[in-house]
Order: C-alpha cells, then structure tokens, then sequence
C-alpha cells in the first residue's frame, strides 16, 4: 500500500505526544499496517510558537485548508479541541474523503451522531477512542469486547484532573487552588478548566459512553451534572470518618428499557475498586448481564497515554484502508432514548446539617424520614462552636431519588434546620 499521509489539527499537549509516538513506534506502525506513515502538516494558531516536539518550519501552517483541502492527506487527526470551528473542519475533511480522528469529547458529545453519519455516507471513519477516558481503551472494551452483552451499569471516574484535584485535598491536605494549577501545569486540564471543575467535561465523556453502552441516542442534556466545586474540607473530612472516599463519579444504569445518566461526587466504600483510583488515573467500571463486573483502568490524561489512543484509532483506520471497508463500522443507536424519572433512580445518600441544638430534634428529623419510607445506615451528631446548635451527619439505606428530594426540600422548610450544609450520592454498595 502507498505511503499514508496524515494532517494534524494541533500541536498542543496530546499533539506534541502523537508527533512522538508516529516517530518513535514507526517500526512497529509500519508492520501493523505494512506502510509507512508521515505526518504532512500541522494546523496551530501560532507557528512561530517554541514547541514541544521538534517539527519541521515548514510543516506548521496557521491555513486549515492545508489539510482540510489538501489532496496528498488520507487521515486527518484532531487534537486542537473546540467545537463549532472544529465541526465544520471535520465536515470539510470527511466531504473531500478524508479519515478522522479525534480526541475531542466536547464535539463529539454534542455532534457525534452527525459527523458519524456523515462519515458513513462518504465511507470514511471517524473514531474517537482519547475522547473518554484517555489512554484507556474503553470505547473499543465497550463497541467490541462486550458487543455480546446486555450492559447495565457503568460507573466512572472519566475526569483525570477531578481526581487529581480530590486525591491531593483528601491526602495530602492541599488547597483547591493549588492542585487546580498543578493539573494545569501537567496538561491534564483544559484550556479553561470550568468544564473539568464543573463536571462537564465527564458529563460529556458519560453522555458518549452510555449512547455506546446501552445503543441510545444519549446527549448532554440527558445528563445531569454537578462538579467539585462545592465540596468542603468538613466534607471530605466526614467521608473519611464513615468509611468512604469522595470521587467525582459518573454514573450511568439501565433498569429494562430505561436510563439515567448522571455525574457528582459521590462518596465510595473505601473498599470499592474505584475508590483506589488516585491522581489523574480514570477508571470506568462495567456490568454487563452475562460477563458480570469488569473494570478498566488506566491514565485518563496526559500527552503520551492519550495519545496512544490516537495512533491506535489511526492504525485500525489504516488497517480499514488496506481491507477496503472504512466507514462500515459505526453502528446506529438501537433503541430509542426513554430516560428513568426521579422514582425510578435509587441511590443511598450523605446528608450534612446544621440544626438548633434542642430536645427532639433527631426524632422530628427521623420520623420525617420514616413518613418517606427511608431507614439509616449511619448517623452521627456533633455539637458545633455556634452557640445551641449541632451537626448531623447521615447517611440513608437504598432510597428514590424523588423521596430524597422531598425529605430534603422538607428539611429546609423545618425552623430548627438552620441549613442542609451538603448532600451526596453514596454509590457502589450494591452493584448493577
Ligand atoms: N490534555 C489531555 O490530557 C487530553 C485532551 N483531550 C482533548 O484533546 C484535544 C486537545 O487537547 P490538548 O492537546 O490538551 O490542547 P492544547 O491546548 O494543549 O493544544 C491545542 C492545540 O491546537 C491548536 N489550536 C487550538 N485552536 C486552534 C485553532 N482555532 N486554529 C488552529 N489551531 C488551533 C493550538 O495551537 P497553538 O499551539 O499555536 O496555540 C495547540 O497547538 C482537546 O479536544 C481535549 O479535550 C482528550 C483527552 C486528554
Ligand atoms: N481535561 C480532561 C482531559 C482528558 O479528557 C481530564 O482532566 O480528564
Ligand atoms: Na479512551
């Protein structure tokens, strides 16, 4: 086969490692795929730039239509992230035949479907295996390991700069801002981090692995999404305290033909495998109804490890060429998208409130929680500096999330409730 010449959209963090990787695996590439491999040019903002990887002046180009219009490019890869300007790059590219690959979870969250059918009909590929979970291979764990199974449950830890950010609070002491700017340093944030803090970024990653998990049209706004920003030092203090470690999580279940797909922190057992999850690794954990549990762990961020999944989805679409069967491999969503209501979604939750410190308190605050037909597991009460008030901790056995959110809306209408201080899922006591 000829040569195979490919176009880079960015020459950033994951850029600079997939420029290393093609150079330095290219033995290795070239028995995979029975060709050589060069990268031809390389779309930045700024060529004058010092860089990461040391390129050739020429390769660099501030002109998209180098690539997009550029008749000698069969694959093009996209690591520059954005999404408007992005998705009419990639629409572009695949309409002059070109192959894709992206590790842009941001695009592919909200314009996956289109640019995959528009790949099909022009039988190009378009993977996308960095954007979940980095170097992780989870799309091809999900799409063909277990293309057997029925899937039920997926759990993730899918934001490496997240778990970094709680790894280093709850064990090292460290303040918020401090790792924030560390994990920026390390290339493991985005450019503007508020997606990371905020939870969108695994909301995206969730909302691309569960339309592939459970074949449904899965899209952002079908997720619902709370970040890290507001967990407290007495939080993580009080998780400890019970047993538990404070994971941002994503979590998607299918109960029949019904979804839910949400991301928070939540807190884990401490014996939970993700719990032992640490720094920027991601892990996503899988039921599947015959395999049972799975879970794949690996860097989820980072120039290297996500750039392996890059090269990797430009060899399966070079191999592709050589059989002649590229674009034949995304399959359509089976069914169709039917989300669970706030019944139906069952979680045991960690409730932090301040309460005036007077007799009958607990029982008012219990009875009420028995009218919703939720027990305890634990709880705990503490008194506070604050003159005649007390802090409870609980946490609730198995409850909906409907009754939770009345007992909660409830709490706060009670006068000796001074404030719901915190409120968290508790995840991964019972699996699937
Ligand atoms: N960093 C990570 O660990 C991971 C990142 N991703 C995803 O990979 C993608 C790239 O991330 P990362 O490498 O960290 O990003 P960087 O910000 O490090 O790099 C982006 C690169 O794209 C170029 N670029 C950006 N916008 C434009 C534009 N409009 N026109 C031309 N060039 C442009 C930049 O040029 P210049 O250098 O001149 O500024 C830069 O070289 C994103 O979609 C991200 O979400 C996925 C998994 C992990
Ligand atoms: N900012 C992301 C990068 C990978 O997707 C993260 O922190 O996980
Ligand atoms: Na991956």
């Amino acid at each position: 086969m000829k040569a195979i010449s490919i176009g880079l959209l960015g020459l950033g963090t994951v850029g600079s490692g997939v420029v290393q990787i093609i150079e330095s695996h290219q033995d290795k590439l070239m028995h995979q795929v029975g060709c050589s491999i060069s990268i031809k040019k390389i779309l930045v903002k700024d060529t004058t730039k010092e860089r990461l990887v040391a390129v050739e002046k020429g390769m660099l180009t501030d002109n998209p239509e180098d690539i997009l219009s550029n008749p000698e490019i069969d694959v093009v890869i996209e690591v520059m992230g954005g999404i408007e300007e992005t998705r009419g790059y990639l629409i572009e590219a695949i309409k002059n035949k070109k192959h894709i690959v992206t590790a842009n979870k941001d695009l592919m969250a909200l314009h996956g479907p289109e640019l995959l059918e528009l790949a099909t009909d022009n039988q190009c590929d378009l993977f996308y295996e960095a954007s979940v979970a980095g170097g992780i291979p989870i799309l091809r764990g999900l799409v063909d390991g277990l293309s057997s199974d029925r899937i039920t449950k997926m759990m993730g830890i899918v934001n490496g700069t997240t778990n970094f950010i709680l790894t280093k609070m709850s064990k090292e002491g460290r303040a918020y801002d401090d790792v924030l700017k560390e994990a920026q340093e390390l290339g493991f944030a985005e450019a503007d981090p508020t997606a990371d803090v905020g939870g969108l970024d695994a909301a995206r990653k969730m909302a691309i692995l569960s339309t592939l998990g459970f074949s449904m049209n899965i899209g952002l706004n079908d997720v619902e999404v709370q970040g890290i920003t507001e967990i407290s030092e007495e939080d993580l203090r009080y998780s400890k305290k019970l047993g538990y470690t404070m994971k941002l999580i994503g979590v998607a279940s299918r109960a029949g033909d019904r979804v839910d797909v949400s991301v928070q922190p939540a807190l884990l057992p401490e014996a939970h495998p993700l719990a032992s999850v640490n720094n920027e690794y991601n892990a996503v954990y899988v039921y599947g109804e015959a395999v049972g549990e799975t879970m794949f762990y690996g860097p989820g961020a980072g120039s290297l490890p996500t750039a392996t999944a890059v090269v990797s989805d430009m060899v399966t679409v070079i191999k592709n060429m050589r059989l002649g069967v590229n674009g034949r491999s995304a399959v359509a969503p089976q069914y169709p998208k039917q989300l669970k209501d706030a019944t139906e979604i069952f979680a045991k939750f960690f409730i932090r409130l301040h309460v005036q410190d007077e007799v009958g308190v607990l029982a008012k605050i219990t009875n009420l929680f028995a009218e919703h037909g939720v027990g305890f597991d634990k709880i705990l009460q503490l008194p506070l500096d604050e003159k005649e008030s007390s802090e409870i901790v609980l946490v609730t056995h198995t409850a909906t999330k409907a009754a939770f959110e009345q007992i909660i809306q409830k709490l706060n209408d009670y006068n000796m409730v001074r404030e719901v201080k915190s409120t968290y899922r508790v995840e991964g006591e019972d699996i699937k």
